[in-house]
């Protein structure tokens, strides 16, 4: 024998009863043995409890919303009985029994008054009418269905709105009852009766609690819930958009998921079917042949996950008394807890630490200040002493909960969880794991709740994979390049790295757009951003990127602007890490450059700037990495700059430099303004970031800079301008490049860095100089360290460019990504 319930939601409306009947059907053909429970039509307890509330106020409405209830049953009758004697015999049934429901409510109406006892009677109509029609739908389908009003088995004291079952009695008519009856019954949940036949009604879950107690009557072979979602899943679906079903559950896993607000089932009416060790499965109406969940006693085997669910309480109240005077006293908490519960109050979650200097619990947000109230009138002799402090009360908090009975086994799994909340910037504000290790609490501010349960959804169920969120300012060359560079490589990220980018927010100096669930990446992007985009705001847009306080979130700076570099402390100060070609922050002040690193290291979160410096090549970790193993720098030399590079190597003197210039500009290689690359202020940037990474402190002015552009060059108020300029001059550069190939030279501009002394300036070097054969847009960095002496170590390739660039910024998102594991 099985005992199948379904809920409210799975009859809600005609079609879906029809459903049912399908579902049933084939059980039934099977010649399997069931019973099956049905609560009221999804909302009709809620329109009953209403249209009593309004009846008891005097509130003459309340007819109109007997109405709507009397029609909504008649309509269904209709939808789901052709038209003949069994639609007729069931209509007429039901209006017989919705009369006594208006004389009823009409008495409420005249007494102003529905005492729980009424109330009870008052709500076993939703019950009593949908059971009834679907039992007459199902005869009508073939089964040889009956109708069984609860009451007849299910007994109860007069508990009304909650009642006790009297387990002994209520076996004994269930045995009775099915040993007398051979078809299929089909039961009203919620609904019992007391003696006397009054009726009673089985409080919140009380469906589950008719299938569990009929269940356990039978000593079925198994329970199936048939609810409107595909069993227990890992997280709540509409918090967790990649939670799946779990499998398999044992009960305390179960009671523990649905403690913490999986309302599927609820077990604690389950119980009567748990202690005679009853199955219980969860299905979906929607989807009979997924297999959903079974709640066994069966434990998970090691190799399956320690954690099985994540969970969250909403909105809790944290409480902490604290003081000297707690420490070695014994039955503080016996009063602690006696004061809270001489006012009712239920605690959610209690922790201590050892030094017993403070006790924290949490309760419902409506029961905090009566709270407070009872502990501190309960230790008001300690108070006034000063020996214990106030009450200290923290709201907006809310309870993220990992659950599993396996977890006892595996250590490292409450490291995994704090790490995960750390890396997102998620503050514990409390702690509680009891000694069954079946759960681990931790209260954390309720804003960081949703990211909380996405980060450590990403951070326990490693099947799925991790999504980075990316807010992206800057979509021209680099930018709209990268953007190419994610959508083309999304899949392979998926399948081999278990990454999948989500580009959330776009921005350029016009305007911005935004879609949590990523944006489209397709050829169309920029349309998207010019035609349905905001009105381009900085502020706005990190406080969009703050508020939506996605997991993993990375903001990438792919501007040359100075003004977003003024937000990179306070991004990074909400824990999320940043990915930069832009070189502004890093070639400020160093006081600046030191703050960021500082935050960053604070908040635990990443600060990457690769392609500060030769674009996609590895200089700055290649520079780090030799400091970190404690290598001595003691001279660097390079050709920092890929544009004049360019330039420099395709100067020859057969074209005009201007010329050159615009070439170098056209193929992406100089700044959206040239003049910061032709009159050596990039390099100088760079060279003064290479420095500063070696540990100088050293300043812009600190650097010496040799320009070589013609007098007035650099007073041109455009680039138009500047390019005039450059034109003006032919015969200047031309010259220039002459003396140096009359001496079998070529020029470079190279940076020095060596001590404490960094200078910038074109040179005309000859072959012996290691400089002299780069060729294209190569950069060329040449360390010369402790280690790296006679033979300096050399890092060379190309220095500017789109592809490579964006590729240098791309992968560092990949790195914060896995940083973020
Ligand atoms: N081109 C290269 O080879 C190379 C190499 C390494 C580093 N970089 C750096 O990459 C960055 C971008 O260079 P690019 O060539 O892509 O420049 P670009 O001019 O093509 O693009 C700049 C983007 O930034 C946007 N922008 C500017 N100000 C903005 C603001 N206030 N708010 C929002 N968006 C704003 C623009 O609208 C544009 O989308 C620069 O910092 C540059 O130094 C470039
Ligand atoms: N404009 C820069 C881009 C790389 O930082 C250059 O020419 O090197």
């Amino acid at each position: 024998m099985k005992v199948l319930k379904f809920g409210g939601s799975s009859v809600a409306r005609p079609e879906r009863i029809l459903g049912i009947v399908d579902i049933l059907k084939d059980y039934y053909a099977s010649g399997d043995h069931f019973t099956v429970v049905f609560s009221a039509f999804g909302g009709v307890t809620d329109s009953l409890i209403e249209m009593s509330r309004l009846a008891a106020a005097g509130d003459d409405r309340y007819g109109e919303a007997f109405q709507a209830f009397a029609d909504r049953h008649q309509e269904a009758i209709t939808a789901l009985l052709p038209e003949g004697a069994l639609r007729k015999e069931t209509s007429t049934k039901m209006r017989k029994s919705h009369d006594v429901l208006k004389n009823l409510l009409y008495g409420i109406f005249l007494v102003r008054e529905a005492s729980p006892r009424t109330m009870d009677y008052v709500l076993s109509f939703g019950e009593r009418s949908s059971s009834y029609i679907i039992s007459q739908v199902l005869q009508q389908a073939g089964i040889p269905a009956e109708y069984l009003d609860a009451r007849k088995i299910i007994r109860t004291d007069k508990t009304f709105g909650s009642a006790k079952v009297n387990f002994d009695k209520s076996y004994e008519q269930i045995r009775d009852y099915y040993a007398e009856h051979s078809k299929v019954q089909v039961v009203t949940g919620f609904v019992a009766s007391a003696k006397g036949g009054l009726t009673t009604t089985l409080g919140r879950g009380g469906s589950d609690y008719t299938a569990s107690l009929i269940a356990a009557g039978l000593k079925a072979d198994a329970i199936e819930i048939w609810t409107d979602v595909s069993g227990v899943l890992t997280a709540d679906p509409r918090r967790v958009k990649k939670a799946f079903t779990i499998p398999r559950l044992t009960y305390a896993e179960a009671m523990e998921m649905s403690h913490f607000g999986a309302k599927v089932i609820y077990p604690p009416t389950l119980m009567p079917a748990l202690h005679s060790r009853i199955p219980l499965y969860i299905k979906n109406t929607f989807d009979p042949s997924f297999p959903g969940t079974k709640v066994s006693e069966e434990s998970s085997s090691e190799d399956e996950a320690a954690v099985r669910g994540i969970s969250s309480i909403n909105n809790v109240a944290l409480l902490t008394l604290s003081g000297s005077g707690l420490f070695g006293v014994p039955g503080i908490s016996a009063r602690l807890f006696g004061a809270l519960a001489q006012k009712s109050v239920n605690i959610i979650l209690i922790t201590q630490g050892s030094s017993e200097h403070a006790i924290s619990f949490a309760v419902q947000p409506s029961d905090s200040d009566l709270a407070k109230k009872a502990v501190e009138e309960a230790f008001a002799y300690e108070i006034d002493r000063g020996v214990v402090n106030a009450v200290k009360m923290e709201r907006d908090l809310s309870v993220v909960a990992i659950i599993g009975e396996n977890m006892r086994y595996q250590p490292g799994v409450s490291g995994r969880l704090f790490q995960a909340l750390g890396k997102n910037g998620i503050n514990a504000v409390a702690i509680a794991q009891g000694s069954s290790e079946l759960n681990v609490s931790v209260v954390i501010p309720k804003e960081d709740e949703n990211k909380a349960l996405n980060a450590l959804h990403e951070a326990f169920f490693l099947s799925d994979y991790k999504t980075l969120h990316l807010f992206i300012v800057g979509v021209g060359l680099i930018g709209s390049t990268l953007l190419e560079q994610i959508r083309n490589q999304n899949d392979y990220l998926r399948s081999k790295l278990g990454m999948e980018v989500k580009v959330v927010g776009m921005a350029n100096s016009r305007k911005m757009i935004f879609d949590e669930e990523g944006l489209e990446l397709d050829t169309n992007w920029k349309d998207q951003l010019m035609t349905k985009g905001d009105d381009a705001d900085l502020a706005v847009f990190i406080g969009r990127m703050r508020d939506l306080n996605l997991s993993n979130s990375i903001f990438v700076d792919n501007t040359a602007n100075d003004k977003i570099a003024g937000y990179y402390a306070g991004i990074l100060d909400e824990s999320i890490s940043i990915s930069t070609p832009n070189k502004v922050a890093n070639s400020s002040s160093y006081l600046q450059y030191q703050r960021l690193k500082s935050i960053a290291a604070k908040r635990g979160v990443q600060f990457h700037y690769e392609t500060n410096v030769g674009a996609g090549l590895p200089i700055i970790s290649t520079l780090q990495d030799l400091l970190d193993s404690g290598d001595q720098i003691r001279k660097i030399e390079g050709v920092l700059s890929g544009s004049l590079s360019f330039i420099f190597n395709n100067f020859d003197g057969t074209r005009p430099f201007h010329e050159i210039v615009r070439e170098a500009k056209e193929k992406g290689f100089t700044e959206p303004d040239p003049r910061i690359d032709l009159s050596g202020k990039d390099v100088g940037r760079k060279i003064l970031i290479l420095a500063r990474e070696t540990g100088i402190s050293m300043e812009t002015e600190h650097i010496e800079l040799k320009g070589f552009l013609p007098e007035g060059a650099m007073d041109a108020p455009s680039v138009d301008d500047f390019f005039s300029v450059l034109e003006e001059n032919t015969d200047y550069f031309t010259k220039l490049y002459a003396s140096a190939a009359e001496e079998g030279k070529v020029l470079r501009m190279i940076a020095t860095l060596e001590g404490e002394q960094a200078s910038v300036g074109v040179q005309a070097v000859g072959p012996d100089n290691p400089f002299h054969g780069l060729s294209g847009s190569d950069n060329m960095v040449v360390f010369t360290t402790d280690r790296y002496n006679e033979r300096p170590l050399v890092v060379r390739g190309p220095g500017a460019g789109a592809e490579v660039t964006a590729a240098g910024v791309f992968a560092e998102i990949i790195k914060i990504g896995k940083f973020l594991s």
